[in-house]
């Protein structure tokens, strides 16, 4: 068991804390952590984590670091802890931040791993890319995968993936939560109650990834077994199409990979 620190708790890592302890793997009294927001502090307080007032006490504190900044300060917030940091643990979910990133950035004692999670670990179904160039210890990955996998799945990347592999995983639930929102505002505009209909879309989004993960069925032979010839569901594919659902989400990716 190794005690966990965090630098940054705001929504990825107050989710990765929740999936952590909901799990039962890891107790909130292991977990400590520091960040800038008042609330976010407060947060992490209420769930049990152990509030600390700046980074370096946070690894004198910690034996695995994580850092949950956000990309655009992380090197600001890096620099000034790299003594600290000397012979410590760091696993970094920063979008963008890989494993030739952090050895520009780090000294070279100290041991790291790039991982991507997305929210939902907060209630165990993560999905939680690991880069496959890391330098941790045997002992200190087989914790830390087995925490993640505690709390959803766990998939190993090469680097040159990691960035494709976050805009999907990493970014996706933001879309899945529009498609969501985007099915039910549809029935709520033909007569169906708002509370029921979030419920039917989310049931909806969780059944339909469950099965296909399940079957490992191409997930057109599972849409084509939902289409009746002449039925309603094909009506609604065709509407989907002329919408340019499809362009869209392929879209979406490469936006989000910041191109
Ligand atoms: N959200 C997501 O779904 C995912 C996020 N990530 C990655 O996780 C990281 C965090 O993202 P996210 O949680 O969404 O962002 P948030 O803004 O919710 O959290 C970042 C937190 O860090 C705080 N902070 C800023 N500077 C410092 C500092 N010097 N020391 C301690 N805390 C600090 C911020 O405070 P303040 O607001 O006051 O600045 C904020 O509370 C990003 O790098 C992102 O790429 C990866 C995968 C998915
Ligand atoms: O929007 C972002 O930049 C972060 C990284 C992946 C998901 N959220």
């Amino acid at each position: 068991m190794y005690k966990l620190g965090f630098i940054g708790m705001g929504n990825m890592a107050s989710a990765i804390q929740e999936g952590f302890i909901n799990s039962g793997y890891i107790k909130a009294d292991e977990i400590c952590g520091f960040d800038l927001s008042e609330i976010a502090t407060e947060k992490a307080k209420a769930r049990g984590v152990t509030p600390l007032s700046d980074g370096h006490e946070v690894i004198r504190n910690a034996e695995i670091i994580f850092m949950a900044v956000k990309p655009q300060v992380v090197e600001k917030v890096v620099a000034p802890l790299k003594e600290d940091l000397k012979g410590k643990a760091l696993v970094s979910m920063v979008l963008g931040y890989d494993f030739a990133k952090y050895e520009t950035m780090l000294d070279p004692s100290t041991r790291h791993l790039t991982f991507m999670p997305n929210t939902p670990i907060a209630v165990g179904e993560g999905m939680i890319l690991l880069e496959d160039q890391q330098t941790l210890t045997d002992d200190e990955y087989d914790f830390i995968k087995k925490a993640f996998e505690s709390a959803g799945s766990v998939e190993v990347l090469p680097s040159h993936l990691m960035g494709v592999g976050g805009a999907l995983s990493g970014c996706a639930p933001a879309y899945i939560y529009m498609v969501i929102e985007a099915l039910a505002d549809g029935a709520v505009a033909q007569g169906l109650p708002r509370a029921s209909a979030y419920k039917l879309a989310s049931q909806t989004v969780l059944g339909s990834g469950k099965m296909q993960l399940a079957s490992g069925l191409h997930p057109g032979i599972l849409k084509d077994n939902v289409t009746s010839p002449a039925g309603s569901t094909i009506k609604g594919v065709k509407a989907l199409e002329d919408g340019g659902l499809r362009a869209a989400f392929i879209n979406a990716i490469e936006k989000s990979m910041g191109k």
